[in-house]
């Protein structure tokens, strides 16, 4: 922050030879500066005041509208936007978050509108100071730079579906893993067990195979450990509005890192580390002579930089785990739950029915393709249902954008407010606040919910993700019958729209954990498999 004393008049008046001001009247000049300072950071935002767009209430001097936010009401940020949106009458409001002036959309015309209509002119990111700044090079969260668009296009080329077919062999072993694990360590559905670590650890598996061309069993556990909790306290604040002071200049001032600490540096430093032992095994094992199919080595033949490499894998081992995972557990936890125990049986029979019967071809080719349409559906209404990513990931506008009789102005961020469009009865119908696990039935529209987000930097993984959890899905509903478990004390799954998730301060929504009873339909042939 500049010094109000480094004008040449200033100093003139306070410091200089002769000073012009008696002692009482530099005292108020200073004040007053002092004052003018204070009011200035407390009411400026990057982007002035949006005309004919309601504003948020009860903003505060400093902090804006952020005192209800980042789960300080243990509701997500999503939930406290509806509030407003619905207390304004409005489904584009304006809030301010510190000194950062945003957008929030709710409705999922308005957000269609904006996110797809306007694509390009959304492409950026905010920068979330105390976070952006102590990343090295990271895709996931960075402003639309000229390493960032390369990363981005590595990603897209690396996830994309002609590189799948190299994927399934690494997904095949977690999977089984995860099965392995569910029908042995439950005892054949007798003991009630919680599976979301095992859930984690197959997609977690397969970002470490696809990305460094390792897996989490044939590392140290410790030091996959650590790297794991690192990513976490990352992924934690990433666009998360906990934290006042990345928001707020004056405080960044007054309470510098250097004496509050931030995590965010310690395990940068720890995760990079981590990730700088993984790449100097890929390129050893790859120098003795192993072929190794992985991104890393797709990407070098990219002709990324080191850093932009580590950008690109970086990126996707923190967005892949908890956010696929998250989808998968919740939607075992409506099947396993009174609502959705019958609703197994016509899903089985379904996937018997897309196979004529044969359970080791669906069992098979799970991997390989979404031959079940009602799969299909019943996992497009879980990640609509169940919004995972409720405010999605914010954006900054690269253009002004004339929009319903006003313009939205260059630098402004813009946020979605996934859990409400996602909940939208305009778009979805009366029934949008219902699981309907029939919903996207013959209903195959480019945009079925924006759990992915959406335009121009939608989640580069969405499909992918998509045959992932098509999958997972599969093979459980072939291999078990699931309930939840009986009994005072046990963890039922939580299969409310907003509740199902107790974690109302990050940008992930991860479900409640439940415990359930998974009994193997056929113990013979499911023990077949292993
Ligand atoms: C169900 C699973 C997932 C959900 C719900 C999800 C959701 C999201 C969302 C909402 C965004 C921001 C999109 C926007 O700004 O419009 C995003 C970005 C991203 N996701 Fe995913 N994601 C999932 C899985 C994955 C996986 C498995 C990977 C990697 C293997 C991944 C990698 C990324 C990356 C790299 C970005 C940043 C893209 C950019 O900034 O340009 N995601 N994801």
């Amino acid at each position: 922050m500049e010094s109000v004393l480094d004008t040449p008049e200033l100093k003139t008046a306070f410091l200089g030879p002769r000073s012009i001001l008696s002692p009482s009247a530099a005292i108020a000049l200073i004040v007053a500066v002092i004052f003018y300072v204070l009011y200035d950071q407390a009411t400026k935002t990057n982007v002035p005041k949006v005309a004919h767009i309601p504003e948020a209430p009860n903003a505060l001097p400093f902090i804006g509208n952020l005192a209800p936010l980042g789960g300080r009401e243990h509701q997500n940020d999503g939930t406290i936007y509806s509030r407003w949106s619905k207390q304004l009458g409005s489904d584009l409001i304006q809030v301010r978050l510190g000194a950062e002036r945003a957008l929030v959309a709710s409705t999922f015309q308005t957000i269609k509108d904006l996110w797809i209509g306007h694509s390009a002119d959304l492409i950026d990111r905010p920068f979330q100071h105390g976070f952006a700044d102590k990343l090295q090079l990271d895709l996931s969260g960075a402003a639309m730079t000229e390493p960032i668009r390369r990363c981005r296009k590595a990603a897209m080329r690396a996830l994309g579906k002609p590189m799948w077919p190299g994927y399934y062999p690494l997904l095949e072993p977690s999977s089984l893993q995860l099965i392995r694990n569910t029908y042995e360590k439950g005892g054949n559905g007798k003991k009630p067990m919680e599976i979301y670590p095992y859930m984690r650890q197959v997609v977690f598996d397969l970002a470490l195979s696809l990305t460094y061309g390792t897996r989490m069993n044939d590392a140290d556990d410790e030091f996959i450990l650590t790297l794991v909790k690192n990513i976490n306290n990352i992924s934690e604040v990433r666009s998360s509005t906990m934290r006042y002071k990345d928001y707020t200049p004056i405080l960044r001032y007054l309470v510098p890192d250097a004496l509050s600490g931030n995590i965010v540096v310690t395990s940068e430093r720890i995760r990079q580390q981590h990730l700088d032992v993984l790449y100097a095994s890929l390129k050893k094992r790859i120098a003795e002579g192993e072929e190794i199919n992985c991104i890393v080595t797709g990407l070098a033949k990219d002709k990324l930089s080191e850093d932009e490499i580590h950008g690109t894998c970086k990126a996707l081992l923190q967005a892949a785990p908890d956010s696929t995972a998250s989808s998968v557990y919740v939607a075992i936890g409506w099947l396993s739950s009174p609502a959705g125990q019958a609703y197994q049986t016509t899903l089985y029979n379904a996937i018997l029915a897309a196979y004529n019967g044969d359970r080791d071809a669906a069992w098979e080719n799970a991997f390989r393709e979404e031959r079940v349409p009602l799969v299909v559906s019943f996992y497009k209404e879980t990640l609509r249902f169940f919004t995972t990513t409720p405010f999605a990931t914010p954006r900054t506008t690269v253009a002004d954008i004339s929009y319903r009789g006003t313009v939205i102005p260059k630098g402004i961020t813009m946020i979605m407010n996934a859990q409400e469009g996602n909940h939208d009865k305009s778009w979805y119908g009366e029934d949008a606040e219902v699981f309907n696990p029939e919903r996207f039935l013959d209903n195959d529209t480019s945009l079925p919910h924006l759990t992915f987000g959406a335009g121009s930097r939608i989640c580069p993984a969405a499909a992918l993700s998509n045959r992932i959890i098509y999958s997972m899905l599969v093979r459980m509903i072939l291999a078990f019958e699931m309930r939840e478990a009986e009994g005072s004390g046990v963890r039922k799954p939580n299969i409310d729209m907003l509740d199902f998730s107790d974690v109302h301060n990050s940008l992930v929504a991860l479900p409640r954990k439940f415990d359930c009873c998974y009994t193997a339909r056929d113990p013979k042939w499911l023990e077949s498999k292993w």
